[in-house]
């Protein structure tokens, strides 16, 4: 609806004089499909057209989630056209199962709070041909300036896209942003998409703290002036914080740097200054810096082993990115879009078995999307026939299953069972250690961490031990 557009008292009077049938009659004879989602992507409603369009009926498709239901494609390039625009999104989506291209025009519906309430989708087949000149001619300007083609980010997560919404707000400054997650969760990926998104001249530069000695990441990260060390060049070298002047820099594994390195990289972010090795000449960079770890840091900073000035400016800015285990509506898309992609590299047309899709949402991915990935690629190239099912899974997939036999049919999810063993294991710690630091001490982690859990887990604990 035009935002401006307000309507009279008198014309909200004769719409409630309408009989709902007359509502009913409209939306379920109309030609174009109405579907409806909450801000979950779960369809809410759906009019009749999508038996022409998926073969399915509005029955069979209300309460599912959205990506379930459109199979072996998901289109999200809208998404965030809904979740950090909040505005319309103009979609053209290929259904692989009826090889159909369809538009669609998906509208967000606020609250009060300016919050996703619903999305309200227009869909329809491929347009006429002079229609779809002005189609393309709105789509080009409708673009959303906050969206990359190179790196598109799928996720149906709102937690997921607040996230990315609140990186959007820092992306354009200079500010820190330390990313923090397991590993393969899209640390990197993420660092490479703030910085496509923040309209930087420079180029993305990324290096692996822990991959790298010592005495070899401060001439990769610094540079060295002419004839520093033996064996150095003549000319010197151009470090990778030169590289990415006016662009970005993102560090990996930063709580493995070393913090002889850590002195000169605060500089570098204080002061926008740093000292090639072996060189008397100051350089000045205007470089933004990305950091990630799957460590603790904290506690690094409480052992000593990572300076605590340092932490406190590269972490001015923290997004954990939850493992996938914690996105499970995620899964789904996110091996649509890998199926899809690796279908067109190995020109093939595989697709998911039913079973195979349970499987993958009950599947905790130790190793996230990386894992999902490198899976779904092995899938698609290897076994015969276009279905992918449960006998495709690699052995070491299978036997997981078997670890946990009864998972698929009790109804409690992985997470659920994670969260209660967690319950368990810090309420019996902490009637033992009733103290912060000897609570961080018993289950080795820092006494930040220790807060946190008995914040999370204890509240029954404590309110126990006031009462006597
Ligand atoms: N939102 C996303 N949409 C699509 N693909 C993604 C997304 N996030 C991550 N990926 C894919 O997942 C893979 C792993 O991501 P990435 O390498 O960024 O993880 P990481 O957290 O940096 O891992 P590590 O800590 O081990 O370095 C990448 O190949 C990337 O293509």
């Amino acid at each position: 609806m035009d935002k401006k557009y307000k309507p009279s008292k008198e014309y909200l009077a004769y719409l409630d004089s309408l009989p709902k049938s007359f509502f009913v009659t409209v939306l379920e004879n109309s030609y174009n499909e109405h579907i409806v989602y909450d801000a979950d992507g779960k369809i809410l409603y759906v009019n009749p057209a999508c038996i022409r369009h998926y073969g399915l009926k509005p029955e069979e498709m209300i309460n599912r989630n959205n990506a379930d239901v459109y199979q072996g494609y998901w289109t999200p390039p809208g998404l965030d056209v809904f979740y950090v625009k909040k505005d319309t999104a103009f979609l053209r989506q290929y259904f692989i199962p009826s090889d159909s291209v369809f538009y669609t025009i998906g509208v967000p519906v606020l609250n009060e709070e300016q919050d996703i309430e619903m999305i309200i989708g227009t869909v329809q087949e491929e347009p006429v041909k002079e229609w779809d000149v002005d189609y393309n001619k709105k789509s080009r300007t409708s673009k959303s300036h906050f969206k990359s083609e190179e790196i598109p980010l799928i996720s149906v997560s709102y937690q997921y896209w607040k996230i990315v919404s609140e990186l959007k707000e820092v992306s354009e400054s200079t500010i820190p942003i330390m990313l923090l997650g397991e590993s393969g969760t899209g640390k990197t990926y993420m660092a490479k998409y703030i910085h496509e998104n923040s309209h930087k001249e420079g180029l993305f530069m990324a290096l692996n703290c822990a991959a790298i000695p010592e005495a070899l990441l401060e001439s990769e990260l610094f540079g060295y002036a002419g004839g520093a060390f033996t064996g150095a060049s003549k000319a010197g070298k151009v470090g990778l914080i030169e590289m990415a002047n006016e662009g970005t820099l993102f560090l990996d594994e930063i709580g493995d740097m070393p913090l002889s390195i850590q002195a000169k990289l605060l500089d570098v972010i204080e002061n926008k200054r740093y000292l090639p090795v072996g060189s008397t000449k100051m350089k000045y960079v205007n470089t933004r810096i990305i950091t990630a770890t799957n460590k603790d840091i904290d506690q690094l900073v409480a052992e000593g082993e990572f300076r605590e000035d340092l932490y406190w400016r590269i972490c001015t800015f923290k997004a954990i990115i939850p493992p996938l285990r914690e996105r499970v509506k995620d899964i789904l898309p996110l091996a649509t879009f890998f199926l899809k992609n690796f279908n067109l590299s190995y020109n093939k047309s595989k697709r998911f078995s039913k079973e195979i899709i349970s499987f993958f949402q009950e599947y905790p991915w130790p190793g996230n999307i990386r894992q999902l990935k490198n899976l779904i690629e092995r899938l698609v190239v290897t076994g015969r026939g276009n279905e992918i099912s449960m006998k495709s899974l690699p052995d070491y997939l299978l036997e997981e299953t078997k670890r946990f036999p009864d998972y698929q049919k009790s109804g409690v999810g992985f997470n659920k069972r994670v969260d209660a063993f967690k319950k368990e294991l810090v309420q019996k710690a902490y009637e033992q250690y009733p103290t912060i630091r000897k609570l961080a001490q018993a289950l080795e982690v820092s006494p930040t961490t220790a807060q946190r859990l008995v914040e999370k887990y204890c509240k029954e604990v404590s309110e126990r031990s006031s009462e006597m």
